[in-house]
């Protein structure tokens, strides 16, 4: 097993074929039998170099003197992980980084890639000062951007929403480890049954200060080792997450539309939180992925929910004034869980961005016409932007006076509380969580 070469090709996947590193990750691990240890250096590696994206372009730039685009894609990529490990690897040794890569190099390439793959990353052992972001003017922009691996674009946006230290925090935070939670099914067991088990499987964690459904695991053994995500004990939420059912406060025999829904978190949470009564209609555009909260509901043991295809958008006449509650969990930006997708900030366009807010306030207005006189509508997103989050709430509320703002913070855990908002603006790098958008409309009339 050779664990670069693993990782050199899976990143060519991502690169070549525009394909998402999680998915082609986990399928290479299903394919092959790999230590764990290796299993955790490629992992590193890949999700590593694909967040680190461009500033590890800009250090090869700073070693080269022809353009970097007309390096060939492959060599690119070994040379990627190899400036990986040489700048943000500590515990791998340079002269292991410099001959792995001079071997894939001879296996990818010819012998003139051989010997500028040697050169460039030998000539970096030698002088690291040369790749200095301070070059680029510190605490500026393009200083943040290197240093904390984002695209301009998204630092500058950050900067004018939050200030340049704000921005910095953020980006610093984006590239941390996220804990992976767990969403205890009260319907099958207790949060502290759920925690046994998973402290027997050396898992290490600890009740969420959140939420009372929540487990969160700094460290936990594979996930497909775990029974009871199989047979629907628990469920694979972020606390910040689950926060959002929480402010629909669903009740026993509610109708509850749930206007965007899939993959199900929390549709599912709805459901649990009813008790298995009334109904949840859970609504996507996809079909496909209607078919992943079927089965997340047979797993959970739930028979309230009934899923829908429909664009959220139009759907709300068959259900004019019908429901309780609609939760309009938006498509998003996805802004507030940069740390749990290497590959995300790099895909997204500032075009794309501007694109959301007007979908976002249709859905939002569609669910409105769902609602029952006296229900409500929770409208969510997990960005940290304004556009896509109290712009958009404002925006409504300013065109339909039937509708009123209800403060969230009576369905919010003690140490949310007092924040002087009837929204909830959950900022990564503030709460260490990932970053939720949550208000509480009601139609009052
Ligand atoms: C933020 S995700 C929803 C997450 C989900 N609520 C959960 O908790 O698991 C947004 C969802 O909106 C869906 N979507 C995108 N555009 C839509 C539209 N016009 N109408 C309905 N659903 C849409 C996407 O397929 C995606 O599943």
């Amino acid at each position: 097993m050779n664990a670069r070469r693993a990782a050199l090709q899976i990143l060519r996947e991502v690169y070549d074929k525009n394909a998402y590193a999680n998915i082609v990750l986990n399928k290479y691990f299903k394919k092959n039998d790999i230590e764990e240890i290796d299993r955790r250096f490629i992992t590193e590696l890949v999700y590593g170099s694909i967040k680190a994206g461009d500033t590890l372009l800009w250090i090869l730039r700073q070693y080269i003197k022809m353009p970097v685009k007309k390096v060939h894609p492959v060599i690119r990529d070994i040379l990627r992980l190899g400036i990986y490990q040489l700048f943000y690897m500590d515990k791998v040794p340079e002269s292991a980084v410099c001959n792995e890569a001079v071997k894939l190099a001879k296996k990818y390439g010819h012998p003139g890639t051989v010997k500028f793959v040697n050169a460039v990353l030998r000539n970096i052992v030698r002088d690291k000062s040369k790749a200095d972001f301070a070059k680029a003017g510190e605490n500026t922009a393009q200083y943040i951007a290197l240093k904390y691996w984002h695209p301009l674009w998204l630092v500058e946006l950050f900067i004018k929403e939050f200030g340049v230290e704000q921005a910095a925090l953020l980006c610093e935070f984006n590239n941390t480890d996220a804990p992976i939670c767990f969403r205890c099914n009260t319907l099958k067991n207790t949060v502290d049954e759920l925690q046994e088990f998973l402290i027997a499987k050396n898992a290490q964690c600890h009740k969420s200060e959140l939420c009372a459904e929540a487990l969160i695991c700094t460290k936990h053994p594979a996930l497909s080792q775990l029974e009871v995500l199989d047979d629907g004990r628990a469920l694979i939420q972020d606390e910040s997450s689950m926060l959002v059912a929480r402010v629909v406060d669903p009740q026993p025999d509610e109708l509850i539309i749930d206007m965007c829904s899939a993959p199900g978190g929390k549709a599912t949470h709805m459901a649990m939180l009813m008790d298995n009564t009334g109904k949840v209609i859970a609504n996507d555009i996809y079909e496909h992925k209607l078919e992943l909260i079927r089965e997340n509901a047979q797993k959970l043991g739930l028979t309230n929910i009934k899923t829908n295809m429909a664009d959220a958008r139009f759907m709300a006449d068959k259900y004019i004034g019908k429901a309780d509650k609609v939760l309009a969990d938006v498509p998003c930006s996805g802004m507030g869980v940069l740390r749990r997708k290497a590959d995300s900030r790099w895909n997204k366009t500032p075009e794309e961005l501007n694109e959301l807010p007007q979908l976002q306030y249709e859905i939002l207005c569609s669910a409105a016409k769902a609602v029952k006189t006296n229900g409500i509508v929770v409208y969510s997103t997990c960005t940290v932007l304004k556009q896509e989050n109290d712009d958009v709430v404002n925006r409504f509320l300013d065109e339909h006076t039937e509708f009123i703002l209800d403060d969230v913070e009576a369905f919010l855990p003690e140490k949310l509380r007092g924040r002087g908002s009837k929204t909830l603006q959950l900022l990564p790098h503030r709460d260490n969580t990932d970053g939720f958008f949550i208000a509480r409309i009601k139609k009052i009339k």
